[in-house]
């Protein structure tokens, strides 16, 4: 009998399978159907994700993912490709590395079939989301525990719920920024996150707590998986980092969708008043994703630039996201021994 080996899963959360859009409005439907992401009944989510968002917001969104694609693809999709290469060459032969996506392809079903393939003894699960939310970590952990339940025989899973604390994460990212820093000065620093409905942040608060203000600066037992309070966090930590002062930064959040109220503030609306304050050059990090993707060269690197170009700002640099550098793929390796 061979050596059994471990299995890891690395998730992200999905990207159409082409930018066109019959695969962009595929991908919207799966994605906005879950009820981690869309949190109301099934039947209103049903009428509001295929009779509205997803026929109105796929032409549009697959304009901007047509600027996003490469001769690879989507970078999601091929970054994490080459560091599940990069990652199984670094644990060796007693591991087995598989990607999926929780929506599109490769699906978790296929990447857990490849696990189940070689007989691995225990799984260990890695959403490739820095800070916990529902809408994201908690839907893969979700996903993967209703396939393996129903497997025969159930092998032992861990799920890494955060990793936004790791010294290598934020290593990884302040060595990215350093490299931009070196070449230019900047009056300020911006993280944008991913945002998420303030509704998310109260349902998933311990003892409710949570009062979407300061009260998520500092991060403690109770509010550990405060999704607001986690990106705070990560923006004290990469600051430490990169030797900046407490007002030579700001954190904001993104990609609002809806009309209901998202985190705040948020990073169209802080972004258009810094140039007035004197704020001309501006370096921004997007440290809620770990690669490259619509979110961050669209929607940061492209539209948030002509915005802040138009509101009077001379420099605007997205800081690349750690896609295959060497500290990340030591970050996960870390994460895979020590789970
Ligand atoms: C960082 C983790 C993410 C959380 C949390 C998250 C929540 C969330 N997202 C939407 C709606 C959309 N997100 C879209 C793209 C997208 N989202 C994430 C990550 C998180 N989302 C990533 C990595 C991406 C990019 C994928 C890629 O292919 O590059 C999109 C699709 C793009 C568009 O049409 O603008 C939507 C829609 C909601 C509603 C939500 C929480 C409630
Ligand atoms: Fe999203
Ligand atoms: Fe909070």
């Amino acid at each position: 009998m061979g050596k059994e080996k471990i299995g890891v899963l690395l998730v992200n959360l999905g990207t159409p399978d082409s930018p066109a859009t019959k695969d962009v409005r595929k991908y919207l439907r799966e994605f906005l159907m879950d009820g981690r992401v869309i949190d109301i009944p099934a039947i209103p989510r049903f009428i509001l994700v295929n009779g509205i968002i997803a026929p109105l917001r796929a032409p549009k969104s697959a304009k901007e993912y047509a600027k996003l694609w490469v001769e690879r693809g989507s970078p999601l999709k091929f970054y994490g490709y080459d560091v599940r290469d990069m990652l199984q060459k670094s644990l060796g032969d007693d591991y087995k590395v598989t990607l999926a996506m929780r929506y599109q392809n490769p699906s978790i079903e296929e990447g857990l079939n490849e696990l189940k393939a070689v007989n691995v003894k225990r799984i260990i699960v890695i959403p490739l989301f820095p800070q916990y939310a529902s809408a994201s970590t908690g839907s893969v952990s979700e996903k993967v525990n209703e396939l393996v339940s129903k497997w025969q025989i159930i092998p032992s899973v861990a799920h890494i719920n955060q990793f936004m604390d790791h010294p290598k994460f934020l290593e990884a990212f302040a060595n990215n920024g350093k490299a931009l820093m070196e070449k230019q000065d900047y009056d300020h620093v911006i993280f944008s996150y991913h945002g998420l409905p303030e509704r998310h942040i109260r349902k998933g608060s311990v003892g409710n707590q949570c009062q979407l203000g300061s009260c998520c600066s500092v991060l403690h037992e109770r509010n550990r998986y405060c999704y607001r309070a986690q990106c705070f966090y990560t923006s004290r930590e990469l600051a430490k980092r990169l030797g900046l002062k407490e007002d030579g930064y700001t954190t904001t959040f993104q990609s609002r969708l809806g009309k209901d109220p998202w985190i705040k503030p948020y990073t169209d609306e802080v972004l258009e008043e810094l140039p007035e304050k004197g704020i001309k050059k501006a370096l921004v990090f997007s440290p809620a994703f770990i690669s490259d993707c619509l979110e961050t060269t669209i929607e940061v690197g492209e539209e948030f630039k002509e915005e802040f170009m138009e509101a009077g700002g001379e420099v605007w640099d997205l800081v690349p996201s750690l896609n295959d550098s060497e500290t990340w793929i030591e970050c996960l390796e870390d994460l895979v021994k020590t789970a």
